[in-house]
């Protein structure tokens, strides 16, 4: 207690010092706690990722993300038709592409046949009423795991943009209703919407990952995609420093002037402070990504008895809300959407 303090309070009562503003009045029941709550989790928030692999009826549990499984596509409809019924308004897919399609340059991502595409397809026809979210970065198509083309040990920025804008207008046609371009080229928010205008998906919206920092928090989906024993080096030439937030805040207004529809931050909660940012800025619709490495994090806390993992799942989860999202892509989607319906 500092000096000032104790002067001013001596000899006063703690009614006199609060002046009758006792905070704690509204938490005194459940019933004043819920009537004063100022944010809530709805299932509505929740966009839920999932990891594709060739095949069929193929489930793989990922090991550093129990819990969560590589899917077949007839399994994924499966799961998408699940998400539809627990009121899960979209997914995001990702693939585990077949070694042996992976090369220098992430040509398969231009097959109109490939993983991601056929997935979108089927579940938009057994499933049209749930949003299908698609990735045009290159990493999962790539023998060296990077988001771009590859040449000198550069990530070459505007042929990489290229080929994006070109995979986006494909994820389209297969039945995209967003493209979530996660590979941070300068410019590619911009090439894709002109591509997709220019084919007539003027309607297909572009959710940017505007923010996405070069982070640790990535390792599980690297296992999941099959890109962690592949990639060499890091992601600092085009993932944000870790360590910046008016970059970060560059980052979005330069995505929003090239006509992004909806911002992400990524990864999530230690980049809160960039939620708020961006929500107050912009005001444009704002979402986080929950990644792998927040996933694992509080599952093997969980596992070990040292948290409660599901009151830690939903009070990460509002915290994003309190910090400005509308909504969150989060590896917990179903299990919350359960537990809200409950
Ligand atoms: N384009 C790369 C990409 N797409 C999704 C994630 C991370 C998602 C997660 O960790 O849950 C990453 C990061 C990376 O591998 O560098
Ligand atoms: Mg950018």
């Amino acid at each position: 207690m500092n000096r000032m303090f104790k002067a001013t309070t001596a000899g006063r009562s703690v009614d006199e010092i609060t002046e009758g503003r006792r905070l704690r009045r509204m938490r005194k029941a459940d019933w004043s706690r819920r009537l004063v709550q100022e944010n809530r989790l709805t299932v509505d928030d929740l966009i839920w990722p999932i990891f594709l692999i060739d095949g069929e009826n193929r489930r793989e549990e990922i090991a550093a993300m129990p819990g969560v499984f590589r899917l077949s596509v007839d399994l994924a409809v499966r799961e998408a038709e699940r998400a539809a019924k627990l009121g899960i308004p979209a997914l995001a897919t990702f693939p585990n592409v077949e070694l042996s399609l992976r090369d220098q340059t992430g040509s398969a991502i231009l097959d109109p046949d490939n993983l991601v595409n056929r997935a979108s397809r089927a579940i938009k026809a057994a499933v049209p009423e749930i949003g299908v979210i698609t990735d045009a970065a290159l990493d999962p198509f790539t023998s060296h795991g990077h988001d771009g083309i590859l040449r000198d040990g550069i990530i070459v920025n505007d042929e990489t943009v290229a080929q994006i804008a070109t995979a986006a207008v494909l994820q389209a046609d297969a039945g995209a209703d967003i493209i979530a371009p996660s590979d941070m080229m300068d410019g590619r928010i911009g090439a894709i919407r002109d591509a997709l205008d220019a084919a007539g998906f003027q309607d297909v919206a572009i959710m940017s990952y505007a923010t996405k920092f070069a982070s640790a928090f990535y390792g599980p989906y690297r296992e999941a995609i099959g890109t962690k024993g592949l990639l060499k080096g890091d992601k600092k030439t085009y993932y944000i420093d870790h360590a910046n937030a008016d970059e970060a805040v560059r980052e979005a207004e330069q995505d929003l002037a090239e006509g992004a529809d909806m911002l992400m931050v990524k990864p999530g909660l230690p980049y809160l402070d960039i939620i708020r940012r961006l929500k107050d800025e912009f005001a444009m619709p704002t979402f986080a990504y929950q990644v792998s490495g927040e996933y694992a994090m509080i599952r093997a806390a969980a596992a070990n008895g040292w948290i409660d993992g599901d009151k830690a799942m939903l009070e990460s989860l509002v915290a994003f809300k309190r910090a400005g999202c509308d909504g969150i892509l989060t590896y917990f989607a179903p299990q919350v959407a359960e537990m809200l319906r409950a």
